[in-house]
């Protein structure tokens, strides 16, 4: 353990914004926007990346080879079903990292699969081993996890490794868990799977990020995460979000945080998902400060509502400070003298009702052009005496 009780394992980022990012209801990329996106998570130094499911066919399959190529840090998996024929197309993909889809839910099991556990066993042991025989590093995922037997998730990995499996992920798949919740289902879980364990979160519950930091400190090594938390529903644990808790607990993940906006923008612009202004680390508003004791307190000493783990500037970003219904005098007469306008204190106490009044009317942050009209409004009368 670290000093402040904090695990010493890595914390691996397994972005899958081009697998179950794309799997967002209505959300289709262009092979050029899927170049884009792939080329900034490179840079920005994810380490590994899911390129696409290659049951698909041949136009996808395609794609993932030219995506592969193009990585020049990032190692490439491609996504599969438990399927002989889903892992001939791998192999014909170029890439030399499969996964494995392996439902392991009676639900599941029985209910999409039409089969039974005995027969998903078989299958796991058969096709791992038929795809490290043809020269594959493979990845088993245990989809609906949190909805499985213990046991039989625990045989499903044996099978995985006796074959030849390099990791075993635990999926979430309809974001069922909290975080105290995941913490236990890991920690049973992973002495008994015996290989390095990768946590796939959804946010149903909005509990993805939280999620994955709690299976992370319960002992996973490898984290799956989307841009902007796209994917199946409401979505994954959002890589941003994730990369950014990790960094300000001291854990490094290799992602350049500088990076993260220039990508979220990317992916919300070609997913066609736009970006919720309140949305941590990206969103438009997140470094905004209105409310007057917040500005006041910053003013005199940033670090008393910005914390150096959370600040703006690690994410090359900067701190707004805005004017509203919410504005007291020391933000407004700031505000004042950053415009150059008059910003003594009987001019802001003037000032300070019309800019309440102009801001419910207006319901947006108030500009320089307000401040300078509402200056050059005449002074109203004073209410008369009783
Ligand atoms: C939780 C997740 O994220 S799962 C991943 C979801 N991703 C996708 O679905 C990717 C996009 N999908 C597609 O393009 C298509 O569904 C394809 C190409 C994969 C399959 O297309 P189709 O052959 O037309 O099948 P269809 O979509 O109707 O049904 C899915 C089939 O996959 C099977 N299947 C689903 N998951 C698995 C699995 N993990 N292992 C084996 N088979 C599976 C289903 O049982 C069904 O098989 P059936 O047709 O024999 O009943
Ligand atoms: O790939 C897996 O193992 C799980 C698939 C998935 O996306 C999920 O279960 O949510």
């Amino acid at each position: 353990m670290l000093p402040d009780g904090l695990p010493r394992h890595p914390a691996i980022l397994c972005d899958t914004t081009l697998r179950d990012g794309e799997q967002t209801a209505g959300v289709a990329f262009s092979l050029d926007e899927k170049r884009a996106i792939a080329r900034a998570l490179d840079a920005a130094g994810v380490p590994e990346m899911e390129l696409g499911v290659v049951a698909m066919g041949e136009e996808e399959l395609a794609e993932i080879r030219l995506l592969a190529a193009e990585l020049t840090r990032a190692a490439p998996v491609v996504w599969c079903r438990l399927r002989a024929g889903d892992l001939a197309l791998a192999m014909r993909s170029g890439v030399r990292r499969v996964h494995v889809a392996v439902p392991v839910s009676d639900r599941q099991i029985d209910g999409k699969l039409r089969l039974t556990r005995a027969d998903v066993l078989t299958a796991t042991a058969g096709l791992v081993a038929a795809a490290t025989a043809q020269g594959m590093q493979v990845s088993v995922g245990a989809e609906d996890a949190s909805r499985g037997d213990p046991a039989f998730i625990a045989a499903v990995a044996a099978a995985a490794r006796g074959a030849g499996a390099i990791r075993f992920r635990l999926a979430d798949t309809l974001g069922l868990l909290d975080p105290v919740e995941t913490g236990a289902l890991v920690r049973a879980l992973l002495p008994r799977l015996g290989l390095p364990v990768e946590f796939h979160a959804h946010n149903d519950f909005g509990m993805a990020t939280a999620n994955t930091l709690a299976a992370w400190r319960a002992g996973a090594t490898h984290l799956s995460v989307t841009v902007n938390g796209l994917g199946e529903r409401a979505g994954n644990a959002a890589l941003e979000e994730v990369a950014a808790a990790l960094e300000a607990r001291g854990i490094a993940t290799g992602i350049a945080l500088p990076a993260l906006p220039g990508l979220s923008a990317l992916v919300a612009l070609a997913s066609g998902r736009p970006l919720p202004a309140a949305k941590p680390i990206v969103g438009d508003m997140v470094f905004a400060h209105e409310a007057g004791i917040h500005v006041d307190a910053i003013l005199k000493r940033a670090d008393t509502y910005e914390d150096p783990r959370s600040a703006p500037a690690r994410f090359g970003r900067s701190r707004m400070l805005v004017l509203g219904k919410h504005s007291g005098l020391a933000g407004l007469r700031a505000a004042l003298a950053g415009h150059g306008l008059p910003d003594d204190e009987a001019t802001a106490r003037r000032l300070l009702p019309h800019l309440r009044r102009l801001a419910i009317r207006e319901k947006r942050p108030l500009t320089a052009a307000d401040l300078a009209r509402l200056l050059a409004e005449p002074v109203p009368a004073p209410p008369p005496q009783p």
